[in-house]
């Protein structure tokens, strides 16, 4: 498996390292790393800490946050940026957008999982500048141009 370097930026988070739940997840849980229960009041959204950094170093790679489905559907908080994006140059500390798009306050608990980590390749492009691009079967058809359903 790949290894990234990882900084453990508050102690209690030495018993809680990143691991992959089961042999075929994607993702892994990050914590809300807070002192106390916080309150995130309907159609509010906090920064919260997970008292992690990484160092993906590899270009050819970034991570992403994305929320958990069961606090998303069941309890309506996701993320404030809908998706985060890790660059894989980025070394500060990774922190969860956290908004209550729901009707009803949502305590959140110190260490509580709250969103999700996935590591992704990613290409890494430089642009050709044209005139012209050359035929493709779509052309320039999209927003419904192959029908409804
Ligand atoms: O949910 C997130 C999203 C981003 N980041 C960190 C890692 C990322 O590499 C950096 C910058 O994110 P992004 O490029 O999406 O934000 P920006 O608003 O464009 O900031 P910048 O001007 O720093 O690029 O912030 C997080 O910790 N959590
Ligand atoms: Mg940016």
């Amino acid at each position: 498996m790949r290894k990234i370097a990882l900084k453990i930026l508050d102690p209690r988070m030495n018993d809680y390292l990143p691991a992959y739940a089961t042999r075929g997840s994607a993702g892994l849980d990050l914590r809300a790393c807070i002192e106390a229960p916080l309150t995130l009041k309907p159609g509010t959204t906090e920064l919260v800490p997970t008292g992690l950094a990484i160092h993906i170093a590899d270009p050819a790679y970034a991570a992403i946050i994305l929320p958990r489905s069961g606090l998303g559907h069941k309890h309506g908080i996701v993320l404030g940026n809908l998706v985060g994006l890790i660059d894989s140059d980025y070394q500060g500390p990774l922190m969860v957008s956290a908004w209550n798009r729901g009707q009803q306050d949502f305590v959140l608990d110190p260490m509580e999982r709250l969103a999700q980590l996935v590591v992704v390749p990613v290409q890494q492009v430089a642009f050709d500048v044209v005139d012209e691009f050359a035929d493709s079967e779509r052309g320039e058809g999209g927003f419904g141009s192959t029908g409804r359903g």
